[in-house]
């Protein structure tokens, strides 16, 4: 850069002012319909409300016995955990006669394996308290196989348990109409077929809708999707969600000793912003579409803006007033809005965001490479934010320790590691800032230990 220019001054909006332009500027972009399973990350346009109520039926939160009316009570059956029809399709159904104590069920023609209590081996189930069962639950043994079809069935939400009868019952098995409770294996013995016990002050059973309600919210419009979030959206028989279009960035690395990849030669660098644009922009619910580098030509950098074709093109480098830094003249050619132009801070000033006609905008990040990284999180996080469609983030203002030299009329931006600040380094090394955990934006009239905000590192 030609040394007879002036000497750069810390000029610029406050930096207070910047990061709330790039952050309540722009509107975000148009909703679209995903499948729940593919919308992590995303935004919500919609809230998500439950399709399904959850539970989605009755069902037994214990391994025992489904009970009806006063004890001692029958065992009819056995109920296990399964599609509704399960039992029905699979081994052919038919009516339960009147004397099995279940009312109009269709239940299958073979017995489950150890179905019938009384033919079961006297083996304690593992879980049961000692000396409380004398007779064992499914799976007990082969005799029980060849006995007489008693109720198997997960179709239990349309049998109903005579008073004093109970079926045997898995947990998440549905419920059978009209059962009181479901008596942990624990809680109960059996004995001769007739399950003995005293039900406690829970009935264990999971009525539908226990836990969500079909139609309510599970999550609300402007969050972000998480892998709980759509988990619990599945749960509630959710498919598909209204989220924000992702914002596109291409970056555009500007510069004739830039090298993309591979050891640089003399008079070469490495880039330095391709991977934290990256990861800002997928941590802000953007996709980094394509890298360009960019000779320092203008008409180079002029095809490369205008075939850009993304939501948002950074530009690093570039950004100053050298012989080599056509950025601000060719924006000013096609009619830019600058929304910042400079920002009073230190490292950083030159940075800026400009939208160009039809609603693309541009982030210009200063070459240096930890002045550039301070103007994506200054910038571009929360510019693409905002076009994701979620809510404006207050930055958290934290405690900070050490001793700083502030910037009259500016802030200083200061790599902190639990707090305290660290040796600083030049705007143009990106060593200091590796031991951090954050960057703090120091104001001119910080004192140690003051709070100030917090920027989290990519
Ligand atoms: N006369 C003035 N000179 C400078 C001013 C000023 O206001 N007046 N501002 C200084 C500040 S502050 C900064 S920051 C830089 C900004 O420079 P540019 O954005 O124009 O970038 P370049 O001049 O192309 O490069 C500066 C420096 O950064 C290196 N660089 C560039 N791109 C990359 C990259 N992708 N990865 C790693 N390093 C990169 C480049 O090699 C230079 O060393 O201007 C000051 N000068
Ligand atoms: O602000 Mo420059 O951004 O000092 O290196």
């Amino acid at each position: 850069m030609p040394l007879t220019k002036q000497r750069p001054s810390v000029v610029g909006l406050a930096w207070a002012d910047a990061y709330a332009a790039a952050r309540d500027l722009p509107t975000a972009l148009p909703p679209e319909t995903v499948p729940v399973e593919d919308s992590r990350g995303r935004t919500l346009a919609e809230p998500v409300r439950a399709v399904t109520p959850v539970p989605a039926f009755d069902s037994a939160a214990m391994d025992g016995y489904a009970v009806a009316g006063p004890g001692p009570w029958t065992v009819v059956g056995l109920v296990l955990a399964g599609p509704m029809d399960r039992a029905g399709r699979e081994a052919g159904s038919h009516s339960m006669s009147d004397k099995s104590g279940i009312e109009a069920v269709p239940v299958a023609a073979t017995a489950h394996p150890g179905a019938r209590p009384d033919t079961a081996k006297a083996t304690p189930h593992p879980g049961a308290r000692p000396g409380t069962t004398e007779a064992a639950h499914p799976g007990a043994g082969p005799d029980a196989a060849d006995a007489a079809a008693p109720l198997v069935t997960s179709a239990a939400s349309a049998v109903r348990l005579r008073p004093g009868t109970a079926a045997e019952i898995a947990t998440g098995a549905p419920v059978p109409g009209n059962a009181d409770a479901v008596l942990p294996y624990e809680d109960c013995h059996v004995g001769g077929g007739v399950v003995h016990g005293a039900r406690g002050p829970r009935s264990h059973i999971r009525r539908a809708g226990d836990d969500v309600r079909a139609r309510a919210v599970i999550v609300p419009a402007g969050e972000t999707m998480t892998a709980t979030r759509v988990a619990a959206a599945v749960q509630a028989g959710v498919e598909h969600v209204r989220v924000r279009r992702r914002p596109t960035v291409t970056l555009l690395v500007t510069g004739d000793e830039v090298v993309l990849g591979g050891r640089p030669g003399p008079g070469q660098v490495r880039d330095s912003f391709t991977g934290i644009v990256d990861a800002v922009t997928a941590r802000a619910g953007g996709v980094l579409h394509a890298v360009r580098h960019v000779r320092d030509h203008p008409a180079e950098l002029a095809a490369a803006l205008d075939t850009a074709g993304a939501d948002v093109v950074v530009v690093s480098g570039s950004s100053s007033a050298g012989a080599a830094d056509h950025l601000h003249a060719l924006l000013d050619e096609r009619d830019a809005d600058w929304h910042v132009r400079g920002v009073a801070c230190r490292p950083g000033h030159p940075q800026g965001l400009a939208a160009r006609p039809g609603g693309r905008w541009v982030v210009s990040l200063p070459g240096n490479p930890y002045a550039g990284l301070v103007s994506v999180l200054t910038l571009l996080e929360p510019l693409l934010n905002a076009l994701a469609g979620r809510p404006p983030v207050t930055l958290p203002a934290v405690p900070v320790s050490g001793a700083a030299k502030l910037v009259p009329g500016a802030v200083r931006i200061v790599p902190v590691r639990d707090g305290m600040l660290l040796p600083p380094g030049g705007s143009a090394g990106l060593a200091a800032v590796a031991a951090a955990d954050a960057l703090a934006v120091l104001p001119d009239h910080w004192r140690d230990g003051d709070p100030a905000p917090r920027l989290e590192l990519p």
